[in-house]
């Protein structure tokens, strides 16, 4: 059995359990719901403070979790990262009252709020900067004007709480963060870990490619399929009139309508684009 652990609120809950659904496991009933079984896959799911998963995981006591690279390097568990799952993007700043500090040489002996703590003190330390981290729960955009902090480190996404507190980021970031997969570190992952880790792979590449079929006039086929070249090859098949000849590949939804648009350019026609539902590479 596969002991699962997901966070069960805040920024990386929904998207963790969208992104499990999508690759085939059950989602859980409610929100107050802790622990779900999932026997068609062998599986048991529990939903935990994303601070707290890298814990159960470095100690062995679940197989594999979903957290946030910045709460793993922060819980200095032993545990580590298998796979990044492309959802829960942030960067990692530290900031002061808007026009204070340029240079995080300038935070030497002064206080600094954070809700990460390890994270800010192994960068200052790197750094040889001797500051005193100030452990926060959250809201730390507050503890400046509340005089508990001369500077705050902490998580930036669009950057608007830092601007309503008056702050401003210095200096180059720590990290950037998202979601991860993590499994116990220097131990290799088991086969259904990997299952687990290939299925949230591929919705990954579901999300991100589309499949592009058309047909080609046959002398125009290999200027065609330079615009896609696709994963192995294009599949190219024979149509009933040998004039033409028909193409499948999968190209990035990004650039679909720029490949679309070349591909019609040199001649081709019946430019078809469908979504992936699933996939494994
Ligand atoms: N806008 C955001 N705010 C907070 N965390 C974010 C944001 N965007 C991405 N994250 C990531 O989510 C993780 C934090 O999740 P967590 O559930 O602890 O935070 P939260 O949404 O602030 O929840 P809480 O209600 O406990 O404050 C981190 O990995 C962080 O980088
Ligand atoms: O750059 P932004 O898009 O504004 O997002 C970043 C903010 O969001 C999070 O706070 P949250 O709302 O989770 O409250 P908290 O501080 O109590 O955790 C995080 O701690 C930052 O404060
Ligand atoms: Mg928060």
């Amino acid at each position: 059995m596969l002991r699962i652990a997901v966070p069960n609120k805040g920024a990386l809950s929904e998207a963790a359990a969208t992104m499990l659904e999508e690759a085939g496991y059950r989602r859980r009933r409610d929100s107050k719901e802790l622990v779900r079984a999932d026997p068609d896959n062998d599986a048991e799911f529990f939903f935990l403070r994303p601070r707290d998963i890298a814990v159960y995981v470095g100690e062995g006591i679940l197989d594999v979790g979903i957290t946030g690279r910045d709460l793993l390097l922060d819980s200095g568990a032993n545990a580590q990262e298998i796979a990044t799952l492309g959802f829960g993007s942030s960067t990692f700043h530290y900031a002061g009252p808007a026009g204070k500090f340029t240079d995080i040489g300038q935070l030497e002996g002064l206080r600094i709020a954070t809700s990460y703590p390890t994270l800010v003190a192994a960068d200052l330390e790197r750094r040889g900067v001797s500051a005193t981290p100030v452990k926060l729960d959250g809201a730390v955009e507050v503890s400046i004007q509340l005089g508990v902090a001369d500077a705050i480190a902490d998580v930036v996404e669009t950057g608007s709480t830092l601007r309503a507190a008056g702050l401003e980021v210095f200096g180059e970031s720590l990290l950037d963060s998202e979601g991860v997969l993590i499994s116990r570190k220097d131990t290799e992952p088991s086969q259904a870990v990997q299952v687990l880790a290939r299925r949230l792979e591929s919705v990954l590449v579901a999300r991100r490619y589309v499949l592009m079929d058309y047909d080609v006039p046959t002398d125009l086929l290999d200027e065609a399929i330079k615009l896609t070249p696709g994963f192995e090859s294009p599949t190219v098949s024979a149509m009933h009139d040998p004039q033409w000849m028909a193409v499948r590949s999968m190209v990035t939804r990004e650039d679909s309508n720029k490949v679309m648009d070349a591909l019609y350019s040199v001649g081709a026609r019946a430019i078809l684009v469908s979504t992936i539902h699933a996939c494994r590479m």
